[in-house]
């Protein structure tokens, strides 16, 4: 576990070897190696509890959105915050909110998305009548397990350091919804060349749309790692996330309705989606991001540049084999 601060931990190998327990493991250990228990004073007991109740909330028959995504986005955001051009930056509390924000930010997945809860009229999107369902499900569900006994692990913070933990969580969860995507991008766009201009002087942001800003871009950085994570841990997301896809689709099919064509098992060229993907959705987000922190992703930009050539190069060339 001393690769808790490196990009690239294997949270497979960590699933095996906590029994299941990725998350519960991965977030104490950030906690601990932050000091945020003693500072924050969160009882051991109280953390192992919540977050144990939190994990058995993740659905673990979903393929992808299930506790080891959290677990790898939690770790994710916490190396992410650890980046030099960084430190100093954000506050403590505003760190804990980002690391907690990862570890609860899919909770109660169901393994479909947006568009099929709304399509179906689920529960769920009546209830969110429709705005980022899933995300306020997450939302909601995560602080309300925080209302179970022996498990408010923010009870030892002050009333403003809670009331403000919670607007920057909801803010950043909320920020997942990729629907949010193309302006959150547009934000941080504006803001690197802002800072550009400022060159040299260390990133000081001090309003608060500012800092949120790069905190929700954190957290959907990390939600969007996997093609920057070493190639056989990216692998392993593409089956996990295309079985999960596949399966929504089948369902899709048999209520007849149309099938998204990322959602297709009889269609879609694994290779290709991940080279677009890459293309229109993760790089240029990436880019962005190490463009901020200049240069401390350039490594993790490297990484996914090879993984879209392997991909690149996996696309059956000849037009007749398509
Ligand atoms: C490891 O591979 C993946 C991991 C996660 C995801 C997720 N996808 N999405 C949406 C992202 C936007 N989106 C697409 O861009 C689908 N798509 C196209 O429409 C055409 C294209 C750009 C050429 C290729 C392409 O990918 C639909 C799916 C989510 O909303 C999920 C939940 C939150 C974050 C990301 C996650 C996709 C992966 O591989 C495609
Ligand atoms: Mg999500
Ligand atoms: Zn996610």
């Amino acid at each position: 576990m001393k690769k808790i601060d490196q990009w690239g931990l294997e949270v497979f190998e960590v699933n095996q070897l906590t029994n299941g327990r990725p998350l519960t493991c991965v977030t104490y250990m950030i906690l601990q190696k932050r000091n945020f228990l003693e500072t924050f004073k969160i009882p051991v007991p109280t953390l192992l509890r919540y977050i144990g109740t939190v994990e058995k909330h993740y659905r673990k028959e979903n393929y992808y959105h299930n506790n080891i995504h959290a677990a790898d986005v939690a770790q994710s955001v916490h190396v992410l915050l650890s980046s030099p051009v960084l430190s100093s930056v954000f506050t403590d509390l505003e760190i804990l909110a980002a690391i907690f924000a990862g570890a609860i930010h899919d909770v109660n997945h169901p393994g479909l998305n947006n568009q099929f809860l709304i399509q179906t009229m689920s529960e769920l999107a009546i209830i969110y009548n429709d705005v980022s369902v899933l995300e306020n499900h997450h939302l909601a569900m995560a602080f309300k397990l925080l209302q179970n006994d022996g498990c408010d692990i923010f009870a030892n913070l002050s009333k403003k350091e809670r009331q403000s933990l919670r607007k920057m969580v909801i803010d950043m969860v909320l920020a997942t919804d990729m629907s949010k995507h193309m302006s959150l991008l547009a934000d941080l766009r504006t803001m690197v060349e802002a800072h550009k201009f400022s060159k040299g002087i260390s990133l000081s942001i001090n309003n608060y749309s500012d800092r949120i800003k790069i905190l929700q871009c954190c957290v959907h950085c990390a939600d969007l790692s996997n093609p920057t994570k070493p190639l056989h841990l990216y692998k392993e997301w593409v089956k996990r996330v295309l079985e999960e896809c596949w399966c929504q689709g089948d369902k899709e099919r048999n209520l007849g309705l149309a099938v998204s064509p990322m959602m297709d098992r009889h269609s879609v060229s694994v290779e290709k989606s991940q080279v677009g993907f890459i293309d229109f959705i993760v790089q240029p987000l990436w880019e962005t991001w190490a463009d901020l922190v200049y240069p401390d992703a350039n490594k993790i930009l490297d990484a996914l540049q090879e993984n879209r050539d392997y991909f690149n190069s996996k696309i059956l060339t000849s037009p007749s084999m398509e």
